[in-house]
């Protein structure tokens, strides 16, 4: 009997989460609102981890999470996740991208209003008995320059609602094409551009290298006098305590912040300066945001740990659940093309590449090339997979290039895996029988057809008569039963490979005495999974 797959969602969820996880064969439990210290304790038994921003997935909290595969983010900011930490422990990282970003702009575009009109001191106040009909004078929005930091997907909601009240809105993002801020019916313009021309500002940016501090006292100081500005992006993208004296000078008009540098914000600066208003990270808080999000992410997640697809992962390819069941057969064949070449290799390699032909070659070759790298690495390390192969791969220096031909040749399908070494060039190559069995068709320019699994040996020998029956009687000798013999050799006389699967794993001292055999160059043992 399989174990199902144990989930944790430790931050507050749509208890459809819970259920979707139970449907889809998980054991899930919730527990949220745990100090570090808890999370650590009890982190160790669960393949998933649910989350929204609250729990701070560590190094440590990393380190004590020995089983855990997939961290799924209920929402979009992964900023509370040590992502390469994760990554280099294998676990895949997997948020909600599009799930609350309508909620998240409508909520820019309330703070927006709530500036202009000043409603939260002005309700405040009427019903504190005050009736203060002369303490304020709102602006119109009407005809007034938004100026946008970040035009992604929040972005071009807010900017599509903006233009939907009148305004004109400006956009300042490096990744945005000519193209689409037409498509978005908005002006790309530089950062000094937009902090001059802009009556309101509104950030959509993550928080980055590059964006932290964007609104840095300097920015701040280019700004147009009267300027309003929204944060409901991240905190840290603004300097708080420079907002708050041009808060206090008038400079600024009005800022609302929806998030804070530090959170839960308890005693910031900003805190009872001038038209200051806030809220406690909200922006996602709607019924149908956190429907969205809670769905999506147990079903990602669920999805991952029963069926390995994977959707909207930040550090692993994606894998969709249609595309799953076909490339299952060609990763593990990709993964034992990668193991081969990487136990049989003892030169440094500076290059591996991997190529596709046939019917692989139309497939999504990401997760394949994963797949090869997981194997060929994982001779150097045990702990490598698909995920965080490629980020050791990158560390160690290894260029990794990718070929397709989609035109067939001699197999229907093909994946081969070269590495460049000190000797030159070398190769392995294989196919999968009826589209699910994998089978190595070619090792090292010598064509074999063989099954890699369990404990295998390696020969390389001179093709001459008596040999096959000299290795069958030392293993017979040794007590290691021989499952297949797999035979291939360059010419008639000439060097052959003899690829034997065992019982059992041979020891050393046959080993040797197989080195010694007349006749035998090289002698090796494999393993695969
Ligand atoms: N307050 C909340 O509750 C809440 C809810 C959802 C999302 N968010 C946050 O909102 C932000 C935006 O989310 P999104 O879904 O639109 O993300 P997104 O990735 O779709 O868009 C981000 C945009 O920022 C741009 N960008 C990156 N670096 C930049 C730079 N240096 N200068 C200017 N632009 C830059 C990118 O090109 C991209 O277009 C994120 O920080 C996210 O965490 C907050
Ligand atoms: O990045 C996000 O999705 C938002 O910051 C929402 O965070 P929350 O799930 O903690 O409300």
């Amino acid at each position: 009997m399989t174990t199902k797959p144990k989930v944790l969602i430790s931050d507050k969820m749509d208890p459809n989460a819970a259920r979707i996880f139970e449907a889809r064969g998980c054991d899930v439990d919730v527990i949220t609102g745990e100090t570090p210290e808890q999370l650590i304790a009890r982190i160790g038994e669960y393949d998933g981890l649910a989350i929204r921003s609250s729990t701070k997935v560590t190094k440590e909290v990393l380190a004590a999470a020995k089983n855990l595969k997939v961290i799924g983010r209920a929402g979009i900011g992964v900023d509370n996740v040590d992502i390469p930490a994760a990554s280099a422990q294998g676990v895949v990282v997997m948020n909600t991208p599009f799930g609350n970003s309508i909620t998240t702009a409508e909520h820019a575009i309330a703070m927006i209003f709530a500036l202009a009109r000043q409603i939260p001191e002005a309700n405040a106040r009427t019903q504190a008995g005050e009736w203060p009909k002369n303490a304020f004078m709102g602006v119109e929005v009407t005809g007034k320059t938004l100026g946008l930091i970040g035009a992604g997907n929040i972005g071009s909601i807010v900017a599509s609602r903006a233009l939907g009240v009148k305004m004109k809105v400006v956009a300042f993002d490096p990744f945005l094409t000519p193209e689409r801020a037409v498509e978005m019916g908005v002006e790309k313009v530089e950062l000094d551009a937009l902090l001059e021309r802009a009556d309101f500002i509104t950030l959509h940016t993550p928080l980055t290298d590059q964006t932290r501090n964007i609104l840095s006292r300097e920015n701040l100081l280019k700004t147009k006098n009267g300027v309003r500005i929204v944060n409901c992006a991240r905190g840290g993208l603004i300097d708080e305590d420079a907002l708050k004296d041009l808060l206090v000078s008038g400079h600024v008009a009005g800022a609302a912040l929806d998030v804070f540098k530090t959170e839960p914000a308890k005693d910031s600066p900003l805190f009872g300066a001038p038209n200051f208003i806030c809220t406690p990270h909200l922006g996602a808080s709607t019924t149908e945001a956190q429907v969205n999000v809670a769905l999506q992410v147990a079903e990602q997640l669920a999805d991952y740990l029963v069926n390995g697809g994977v959707t909207n992962a930040l550090n692993m390819p994606s894998l969709s659940a249609e595309e799953a069941p076909k490339l299952k057969p060609y990763m593990k064949l990709a993964e034992q093309l990668g193991s081969m070449v990487g136990q049989l290799t003892r030169d440094s390699v500076p290059r591996i590449s991997i190529h596709t032909e046939g019917a692989a070659a139309e497939l999504n070759m990401k997760p394949m090339v994963a797949a090869v790298l997981a194997g060929f690495l994982r001779v150097q390390s045990d702990t490598v997979n698909m995920v965080n192969a490629p980020y050791l791969a990158k560390e160690r220096g290894l260029e990794v290039r990718e070929v397709k031909t989609e035109r067939e040749g001699d197999y229907h399908t093909l994946i081969r895996v070269s590495v460049k070494t000190e000797s030159g060039e070398r190769s392995v190559a294989g196919t999968l029988f009826n589209n699910v069995e994998p089978r190595l068709v070619e090792l090292f320019g010598i064509k074999v057809e063989a099954e890699l699994a369990g404990h295998m040996m390696y020969i390389v020998n001179e093709d001459a008569p008596g040999f096959i029956g000299r290795i069958g009687t030392l293993l017979g000798e040794n007590g290691i039963n021989i499952g297949t013999f797999n035979l291939g050799r360059r010419e008639a006389g000439g060097e052959a490979v003899l690829l034997l699967s065992v019982d059992s794993a041979v020891p050393e001292t046959v080993l040797k005495q197989a080195c010694a055999l007349p006749g035998v160059k090289l002698v090796k043992a494999l393993a695969f999974a």
